[in-house]
């Protein structure tokens, strides 16, 4: 059976830090580290812009809220999603049930710089890619609050304190 409290999972948008605060949080807690982008491309044998070109947004989106089901269903990880991950309402009430949510907050600024030399991010394929962070920023802000437990703002704080900051939070939490 699943503990609620045993699963870390965190959410948010490109850029916020969820695979490098995850990685080093699992390190942490000694709890193993799931990425639901690095299994799809693992999985699949091909890049996520790969994905987005042959099956579109959608295929990936299918295939994105199996993985994370699947993920999220194992004992004592941090998992950390894909920015999107939130836009399924059936993900949504997934994560709930099955760990604590952390979404991990950023100004559309700082998840710019943090993004803006990466092709990895096909949502960013665009004439005007901040812009298209800011769009996602208002459409998803509210869903990534809906689910999560705890919000950290990561706005100049580097990965380290981000990781104390957080393991004091989940120390503190009931059970
Ligand atoms: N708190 C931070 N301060 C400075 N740089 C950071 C911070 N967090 C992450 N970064 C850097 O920003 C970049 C993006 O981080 P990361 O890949 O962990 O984001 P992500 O949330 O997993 O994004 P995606 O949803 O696209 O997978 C990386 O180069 C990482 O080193
Ligand atoms: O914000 C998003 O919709 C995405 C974020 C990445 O983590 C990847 O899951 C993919 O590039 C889509
Ligand atoms: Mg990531």
């Amino acid at each position: 059976m699943t503990d609620k409290h045993t699963n870390i999972i965190l959410v948010g948008l490109m850029g916020a830090g969820k695979t490098t605060v995850g990685k080093l949080l699992a390190r942490h807690l000694d709890k193993c580290f799931y990425d639901s982008d690095h299994e799809l491309v693992r999985r699949n044998g091909v890049t996520i812009p790969v994905i987005f070109e042959v099956e579109g947004e959608a295929g990936f989106r299918r295939r994105e809220e199996a993985v994370i089901d699947e993920l999220s269903s194992l004992d004592n990880v941090v998992l950390a999603t894909g920015g999107g991950a939130v836009l399924s309402a059936q993900t949504r009430a997934l994560l709930k049930s099955r760990g604590t949510v952390v979404y991990l907050r950023g100004t559309v600024e700082e998840l710019w710089q943090r993004t803006r030399h990466d092709r990895n991010r096909p949502l960013l394929q665009t004439a005007d890619p901040k812009a298209r962070l800011r769009e996602l920023y208002t459409q998803r802000d509210p869903l990534y609050r809906e689910v999560a437990n705890v919000v950290i703002d990561t706005s100049r704080q580097n990965v380290n304190t981000l990781v104390r900051q957080l393991e004091q939070k989940l120390a503190g939490m009931p059970d």
